[in-house]
This record gives C-alpha cells, sequence and structure tokens, in this order.
C-alpha cells in the first residue's frame, strides 16, 4: 500500500509556504459602493513572468475524483502563479508538495471549506484541480502568454491520498 496522506482543513498558516487562501477571513477589508457591498481587498497577487506575460481568467469545469486519490503526478507553472476560486462553494481536494532541489517532496493535503479558494504561488508543486463527489466549475486565475508554463512530475512511488474521517463518505 502506497504512503497515506490525510486531508485536514485548509488555514493560510498550512497553506502559507504554498500559496494564499481566498475567503472572507481577513482583516484587509472596507465598504464599497455606498456600503453596499464590502471589499476583501487583494486576497492574493497574480504573477506573470517571461515574454508577452498577461494575468487572465478562465472556467475550469473539473470533473470529480474518487476518494482515497492515488496521486501519481504532480506539476508546477514556472511562469506564474494560480488560483483556483470555485463558483459553488463546494469544498475541494488541494494537495501541494514541497520543493526539494527541483523534485517535489511528501505531499500535504487540504480540504477546502465551503466559499475558499487557494492561489498557488508560481512555481508551487500542486495536483491537479481535485473536484469531490460531484462535477464543479471554477473561476481561475494565472497567467497566459509564450513559452511553457507547465511542468509536470510523475512520482517515483504514488501516494495515497484520503479525505478526514469525518469526510470519508462523501
Ligand atoms: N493545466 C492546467 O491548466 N491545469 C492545472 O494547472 C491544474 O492545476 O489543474
Ligand atoms: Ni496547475
Amino acid at each position: 500500500m502506497s504512503p497515506v496522506v490525510t486531508a485536514r482543513p485548509l488555514t493560510r498558516a498550512a497553506f502559507a509556504p504554498y500559496g494564499d487562501v481566498l475567503d472572507t477571513d481577513w482583516t484587509n477589508h472596507y465598504p464599497i459602493n455606498a456600503g453596499r457591498c464590502e471589499r476583501f481587498h487583494e486576497l492574493a497577487r497574480i504573477e506573470t513572468i517571461g515574454e508577452d506575460a498577461r494575468a487572465i481568467l478562465s472556467i475550469f469545469c473539473g470533473t470529480p475524483y474518487d476518494m482515497p486519490l492515488t496521486l501519481t503526478l504532480v506539476e508546477r507553472h514556472p511562469l506564474g502563479s494560480q488560483a483556483f476560486m470555485p463558483m459553488d462553494g463546494r469544498p475541494f481536494l488541494v494537495v501541494v508538495c514541497p520543493d526539494e532541489d527541483g523534485r517535489p517532496g511528501r505531499p500535504e493535503a487540504f480540504v477546502t471549506a465551503p466559499g475558499q479558494g487557494v492561489n498557488y504561488h508560481r512555481n508551487v508543486w500542486h495536483g491537479v484541480l481535485t473536484p469531490l463527489g460531484q462535477p464543479q466549475n471554477f473561476i481561475v486565475a494565472d497567467r497566459g502568454g509564450s513559452g511553457n508554463n507547465l511542468e509536470e512530475f510523475t512520482l517515483d512511488e504514488p501516494f495515497t491520498i484520503a479525505l478526514p474521517k469525518d469526510m470519508a463518505h462523501e
């Protein structure tokens, strides 16, 4: 059996080495539009580098994965950050790895709270978009432009990514 990594709830502190959490638990917020809207300001920055680099918005329509997940591949984007914000507010799985001399280290897994999104910093190893239980659409902010912005790495040995016990039935 491949080594098991159990996902834990996503928190800013735990995710800080990898990127930003997108939610309204954020002190930099203020009213706009005559008080009819609250702006939660600059949750993350969209980083883009390289030839004709630009920040772009896309919609990803994701197919769910069965859990526990057998993780065999991770990827990273050397030319830009990548943010995922669910359009339906349901939780999804986030898998990241520390970088160890250009190779991914042991994965860490998180389950988002309803309404949370993530922004992977540039060049951070991560699993591909992983909806849970049903198809899920996401607004994605990342980098467009020339050059190769996708580096994939097939793990020497797979990991089993499991949901926490209180979620495993979902
Ligand atoms: N390849 C692509 O656009 N998607 C991945 O980067 C991903 O993180 O899901
Ligand atoms: Ni990606």
